[in-house]
């Protein structure tokens, strides 16, 4: 298509060497990077210069100069993705994804009351991206009072950074603020994330380059790896879920929080276990077990347990505990699945926001029901 041409002969004309892929079209991921021929492991296959990359140091200065110093490059590279129209990043901008699709698939980006559904890991990652948001929605309104630019249109330059930016550690850099060792990297971009089979991501002075970690078939997709990040980070973050995803989890507190008493909410909290109650495949964490063991235990139990002297016993004591412990979680987690399937049943009659974005919402609340199914089942009590 003639996009991609133009991409490649702009990428060329930027010295980024790709070796053995090209950019496509993929059904459900927008654009990704597939192999054109067969790929040995440890081969390198995109290099970019670092003269190619948009970082802080190339928003344009009637942009930056405006904007208050100390600003975060997030902001800033949004800014002058909206501000500032070059006819530079022309065919880079050509295969961006559109509004429409970010709309579609960016929690950011929906209506409020589709918020209230998300799990609440994703919920609370959102709270964060939309304070940050305002943060810089309210500096670029200052700085440019009569500009024309609405609020969805540096929404969209800001998801688009959000989505697209690659984290780099060089020496040069080394003194900036950790969200400031942002950068954009044409073609590098379109590099859809897999949680374990990504190529290596490497950034030296000069460029930063992509070496394939495993042979690939010609055709096959090329991925890299986000970071050992949960679906719900995932949807918050990126606006996905992956079907498999080995470091999934899903946050218990409301499950968990409203067993508590006040009291007990004050005595997990003064030894530091107070929320963030988390199950994974393994099972649920040290800080849920201590909450657990809170519910259900005599107090000098629980507190055997968090001062590390549980154990010292051992024996039938011991595996009676935890047998009670995992009865309580299987209890707590029916009551939570009951609570999903209700959010799922408001989700279906709801008529707010895009079918397509209810449809990621239920499918996500199905991978966290059959998460807990997994545990109740392993768990057998
Ligand atoms: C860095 S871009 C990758 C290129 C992107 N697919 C495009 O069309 O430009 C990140 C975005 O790609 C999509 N994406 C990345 N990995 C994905 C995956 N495994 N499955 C579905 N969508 C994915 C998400 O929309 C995410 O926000």
């Amino acid at each position: 298509m003639e996009v991609y041409e133009d991409l490649l002969n702009w990428a060329r004309g930027q010295d980024i060497e790709l070796h053995g892929i090209e950019p496509r079209p993929l059904s459900g991921r927008g654009i990704g990077v597939v192999s054109t021929k067969s790929i040995k492991e440890n081969e390198v296959l995109l290099r970019v210069p670092t003269s190619a990359l948009r970082t802080a140091k190339t928003v344009c200065k009637k942009v930056s100069s405006k904007l208050p110093t100390g600003s975060r490059v997030h902001g800033l590279l949004a800014a002058d993705i909206i501000l500032n129209p070059s006819p530079k990043y022309k065919q880079w901008n050509a295969v961006m994804p559109s509004r429409e699709d970010v709309w579609a698939s960016l929690p950011l980006t929906w209506n409020r009351r589709l918020h209230e559904l998300l799990p609440r890991s994703a919920r609370e990652r959102l709270r964060k991206q939309e304070t940050k948001f305002e943060r810089d929605w309210t500096a670029i309104k200052q700085a440019f009072p009569d500009s024309k630019i609405s609020r969805n249109d540096y929404l969209y330059a800001w998801a688009l950074v959000n989505t697209r930016t690659f984290y780099y550690e060089l020496n040069g850099n080394s003194k900036l603020h950790k969200d400031d060792r942002l950068a954009l990297q044409p073609v590098a971009d379109l590099l859809n994330h897999h949680d374990s089979e990504g190529c290596k991501v490497d950034f030296e002075s000069d460029d930063c380059t992509i070496t394939s970690t495993r042979a690939y078939a010609p055709g096959d997709e090329v991925y890299i790896c986000y970071g050992n990040h949960g679906n719900d980070f995932l949807l918050a973050e990126y606006g996905f879920v992956l079907p498999q995803n080995r470091w999934d989890e899903v946050c218990l507190d409301d499950a968990i929080l409203p067993k508590l008493s006040a009291r007990q909410k004050e005595q997990l909290d003064e030894v530091g276990f107070l929320g963030n109650y988390m199950l994974d495949s393994n099972g649920v964490c040290y800080r849920t077990q201590v909450a657990l063991r809170l519910i259900c235990l005599p107090l000098n139990e629980w507190r055997r347990f968090v001062d590390g002297e549980a154990g010292a016993g051992g024996g039938d004591a011991e595996r009676q505990q935890q047998e009670e412990v995992d009865r309580k979680l299987v209890h707590l987690l029916r009551k939570y699945q009951d609570m999903i399937r209700n959010t799922v049943e408001r989700i279906k009659d709801s008529e707010v926001g895009q079918p397509c974005q209810r449809d990621l919402l239920c499918l996500r609340w199905t991978q966290i029901q059959s998460l807990m199914e997994k545990t109740i089942e392993k768990l057998d009590v």
